[in-house]
């Protein structure tokens, strides 16, 4: 059922980054898909190429270096590469507004944005993005947690290139059968792969932390979604959940992480809301 719009005043939004997920969400935001929100600024690496693609959308946005989105916009939505959250976060926290975050594993190295939010009054939102039941993990999270596990099953190459491949001299080029890639929490998963496990952290940070997080990466030829099983035991109740993304055209992110985003947008403007 679609969530209902309150009467507020419009959202203005800013998106940084324009790669896979957020050129999805500028083209749903600039033809109006999320009523009360509007999308007013833009930043890319390459300004060319993001004039060229605002040109496609169904209103003009501005497309500004990364300091000057804070003067158009209530919100920014951190769709970059992990090393720029902090450069992306940090005037709109200090504005006390909002930051959506998908560079998630980067929170763990950049706890200080945490206690910006805290001490100066805005607000960091992690959103679900390509995982599953993080509404589950918070409610048991009220109570005692016994243990949280994820197996992750990539196909090769949306696990190309991550650093703890390079660093271990792991390779998955014309693998016939899947192999176990990465063991160990969430803390070092982030590390060794930032920009292919912004889930796991997601996880932790819903529920016991990265250190009591724990997790399996395999390399699997014979998958073409990026599939993550979660297993949790707690003293509230006992869950499985197993999510098969479809890739976007970056292979290393699912399509449902735009579409998520889109969802908290819309939840955060409506007056009637499902979900915990
Ligand atoms: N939380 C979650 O569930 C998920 C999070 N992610 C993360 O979200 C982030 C974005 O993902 P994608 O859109 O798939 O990545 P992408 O690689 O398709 O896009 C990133 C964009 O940022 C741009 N960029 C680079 N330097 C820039 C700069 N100085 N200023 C502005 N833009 C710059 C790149 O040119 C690129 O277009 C990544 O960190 C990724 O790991 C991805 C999937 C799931
Ligand atoms: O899309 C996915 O399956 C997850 C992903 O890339 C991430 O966590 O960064």
């Amino acid at each position: 059922m679609t969530q209902v719009a309150a009467q507020t005043p419009n959202l203005r939004i800013a998106i940084a980054g324009l790669g896979a997920i957020g050129k999805s969400i500028s083209t749903t935001l600039a033809k109006g898909g999320v009523p009360g929100v509007e999308l007013t600024a833009v930043s890319a690496k390459n300004h060319d190429k993001a004039k060229e693609f605002v040109a496609t959308l169904a209103r003009p946005v501005k497309v500004l270096n990364i300091a000057d989105l804070e003067k158009e916009a209530d919100l920014v939505i951190e769709c970059a590469p992990a090393a720029l959250l902090p450069e992306i976060a940090t005037p709109f926290l200090k504005a006390q507004k909002q930051v959506i975050v998908l560079s998630v594993g980067a929170l763990l190295f950049h706890p200080e944005l945490i206690a910006m939010a805290k001490e100066q009054g805005g607000v960091i939102h992690v959103p679900t993005g390509a995982l599953i039941g993080l509404d589950a993990m918070i409610a048991a999270a009220e109570g005692k947690i016994h243990s949280v596990r994820m197996v992750t099953r990539k196909p090769p190459k949306g696990l190309a290139g991550a650093p703890h491949l390079i660093e271990h001299n792991i390779n998955i080029e014309g693998l016939t059968e899947a192999k176990k890639v990465f063991e160990g929490n969430a803390r070092d998963a982030a590390k060794g792969f930032p920009a292919n496990l912004n889930v796991v952290v997601a996880l932790a940070l819903a529920g016991v932390g990265p250190e009591n997080t724990l997790l399996e990466i395999w390399a699997d030829p014979a998958v073409v979604r990026n599939t993550h099983t979660i297993v949790v035991d707690s003293d509230s109740a006992k869950f499985t959940m197993t999510m098969e993304n479809i890739p976007s055209e970056n292979p290393k992110t699912g399509r449902i992480v735009a579409q998520s985003v889109i969802a908290m947008l819309r939840k955060m403007k409506s007056s009637f809301k499902v979900g915990t």
